[in-house]
Parts: C-alpha cells; sequence; structure tokens
C-alpha cells in the first residue's frame, strides 16, 4: 500500500532540509582561536558553540531565548499494566510543570530557560497498540502539524521533552519496528517497574508488532500504529525548528525515539539535533547507536520531561558565555602559543 497522502507534507519537510551554515562556523572558529586559552581546551563546549552558530545560521549565535518544550500525550497500552505509575499521572504532572514543582519547572526557573508544555488531548489516550493502532494517520498527521507549533515565539534553541506514563513501552516498540528485534531488546524500567512489570512492557510490545505485522512498511506508518501524540508533536516540532533555523537538543528515550522517526526517513533531518544525554532507560544507548549519536552528558537520569536536554542547555548557554565574553590574547596582553 503506497503511503498515506496525509504524510506528504511531513515527508517533503523531512526530505528537503536546509544545510548547516558552515560560513558562520568558520567564524565562530576563527574567535574561538583568539580566547585566552589553548586550543581546543574547552573540548565539547567549542562544538556547542559550533553546533549553536551552524544551525542558528549566525556567526555570532543567542540564547536570548531558549525553551524547553514539554509533549504531554496519555496510551492505551497502559491498560496492559506496563508502567508502575496510573494514567492520571500525566495530567498531574502537566499541572506541576506549570505550578512550578516539578524538577524540570525548577531547572529552567534557575537557569532562566522558558518552559513550554503542550498537552496532547490527556483526556484522549491513544488505541491500545497491543490490539489497534494508537493513531490513525490523519490524527497522526495533523500532531505533527501541531507539534510545529513550537517555533512560535522564536525560540533561538529548543529542547525537547515529554511526559506520559506507558511511553517507554511505545518507545521500545517503535525502535524495535525501526530496527528489529524483540520487546526485550528494547523495554527498560521506565518510571521503576519491577521483573514481572518488564516481562508485561516486553510481552506487550511482542503483541503489538504482531498485531501490526506487515502494516509497519513505512517510519510513518509506525509513528501512527505504535506511536504517541507526543512523539508525533516532537517529531513536527524537531522538522520545524530545522526549517525555522531552530537548533534542538533532544531529551532521554522517549524523545530520541521521534528523532528516530525522521532519522529513518532521512538521516539529514536530524543533523540539527544534540542528544542532551544517555539516559539510564536501558535500550537509550542502542537507540542513539542507532541514530549514529552519543549523548553529551551521562548522568544517570531517567526522568524524561526534558530535564536532560535542560543540562544540556545549560552547558551550551555555558559555552556561548565563555566565547562572547573572554578576554583575547591582544585585549589581556597574554602572549599567544609559541610553536
Ligand atoms: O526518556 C527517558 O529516557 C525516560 C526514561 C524513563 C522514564 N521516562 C519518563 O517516564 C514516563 C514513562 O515511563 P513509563 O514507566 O510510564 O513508561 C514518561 O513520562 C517519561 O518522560 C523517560
Ligand atoms: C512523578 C513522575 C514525574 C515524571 N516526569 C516525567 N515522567 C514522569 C513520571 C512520573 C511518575
Amino acid at each position: 500500500m503506497p503511503l498515506n497522502s496525509a504524510f506528504s507534507d511531513i515527508v517533503d519537510l523531512l526530505v528537503a532540509v536546509p544545510e548547516g551554515d558552515e560560513k558562520a562556523v568558520a567564524a565562530v572558529r576563527e574567535r574561538d582561536a583568539q580566547l585566552t586559552k589553548p586550543p581546543g581546551s574547552l573540548g565539547r563546549l567549542e562544538e556547542l558553540v559550533e553546533f549553536l552558530a551552524r544551525w542558528q545560521h549566525r556567526a555570532r549565535p543567542r540564547l536570548d531565548n531558549p525553551m524547553v518544550t514539554i509533549f504531554a500525550g496519555n496510551h492505551g497500552v497502559t491498560d496492559q499494566g506496563v508502567s508502575s505509575f496510573p494514567r492520571e499521572v500525566t495530567a498531574q504532572m502537566v499541572a506541576n510543570f506549570t505550578n512550578g514543582g516539578a524538577a524540570i519547572s525548577q531547572i529552567c526557573a534557575l537557569h532562566e530557560i522558558n518552559l513550554r508544555v503542550f498537552e496532547l488531548a490527556l483526556e484522549l489516550p491513544t488505541g491500545d497498540i497491543t490490539v489497534e493502532p494508537a493513531l490513525d494517520d490523519q490524527m497522526c498527521a495533523a500532531t505533527i502539524a501541531y507539534g510545529m507549533e513550537a517555533v512560535a515565539g522564536k525560540p533561538d534553541l529548543i529542547c525537547l521533552g515529554e511526559m506520559g506514563i506507558g511511553n517507554t513501552t511505545i518507545a521500545a516498540a517503535i525502535n524495535a519496528a525501526l530496527y528489529g528485534g524483540t520487546g526485550a531488546d528494547w523495554v527498560g524500567r521506565g518510571t521503576g517497574v519491577d521483573d514481572a512489570g518488564l516481562k508485561r512492557k516486553a510481552e506487550a510490545v511482542d503483541r503489538a508488532l504482531a498485531h501490526h505485522a506487515g502494516q509497519l512498511n513505512h517510519p510513518l506508518e509506525i509513528l501512527a500504529r505504535l506511536g504517541g501524540r507526543e512523539i508525533c508533536a516532537m517529531l513536527g516540532a524537531l522538522v520545524a525548528a530545522r526549517h525555522q533555523k531552530v537548533p534542538v537538543i533532544v531529551d532521554g528515550y522517549v524523545a530520541t525515539t521521534a528523532a528516530a522517526i525522521a532519522h529513518a526517513v532521512n538521516p539529514a533531518a536530524i543533523n540539527h539535533c544534540l542528544f542532551a544525554h544517555v539516559s539510564a532507560e536501558s535500550a537509550h544507548a542502542r537507540a542513539l547507536e542507532k541514530v549514529g549519536q552519543t549523548g553529551l552528558l551521562d548522568l544517570g537520569m531517567r526522568l524524561g520531561e526534558g530535564s536532560g536536554a535542560a543540562l544540556a542547555a545549560v552547558m551550551a548557554k555555558t559555552a556561548l558565555h565563555l566565547h562572547d565574553n573572554m578576554a583575547t590574547f591582544e585585549s589581556a596582553a597574554v602572549s599567544g602559543k609559541s610553536s
């Protein structure tokens, strides 16, 4: 069956991605060479400034308006006992994000990062993927389009985060469909399931793969049948960001899965994405490997809600502050390298 025409626009956007600005990167390197430090001594912080310049298309990148976006969705697959928390926690945590009580709220407040929460029909969980499609193609495409709203308000950096009880099972199903293997290869403990819960997760993924066999021939079909609203919306945000010259920092296992869909359509579509960290969710390292990436940080975190991405943004803010404000060898009268 040909791909549903509902997906034509998103495929076009993923295929026709603009290149990065190498002139802007060259300008950053030239300035970096003048700063009072041995060349290369700030390691990946130097790459972070180049990353911002390349994807903002600016010789002097800015972080005046960095934004964490949290996309929240609910999942029918929670009927299968795959999470250690009940589904209503998704909406309760959304309230906590806006009231300032969540970890991400406090990271953002401390480091002056904007936080925007997108609530995606929480009262309407997706279909239980073990017995039906998560979303129909039209709803999937419409939710991708809705995620593109993330670029409104002209952020200069987007940190992609999510909240959704049950979504580590959804991420596992998508990865298994994209890359092969069984449920056991792609599930982890999520919010903290015990061994019996882990087995239920693996079996739920296996049942979903069997139920949808023969219907998972395109990354966007995989997304509609096995995905979630927050994963669709993160995909939309990611691709819109590329077209609006906004670099993206991707959070943990679930956010990486949205990037994996983009990567499966066109590997170059995620070049403007930095992968914040390697989450403690056991399959995240393998998922990163599949999209040819490594995590910037490794803090043993497995929270989601954009928390790892926000901490990587703090690193990026620090890197840019140094780039903008350090003295040059000339201005500080420090002798340059002798050989
Ligand atoms: O993205 C990750 O690496 C990650 C790892 C473990 C848990 N989470 C978060 O935990 C929730 C999903 O866990 P679960 O057990 O309900 O599937 C969801 O809200 C995610 O943001 C996220
Ligand atoms: C309390 C709680 C907070 C979260 N933040 C992201 N996912 C979460 C899952 C739970 C259960």
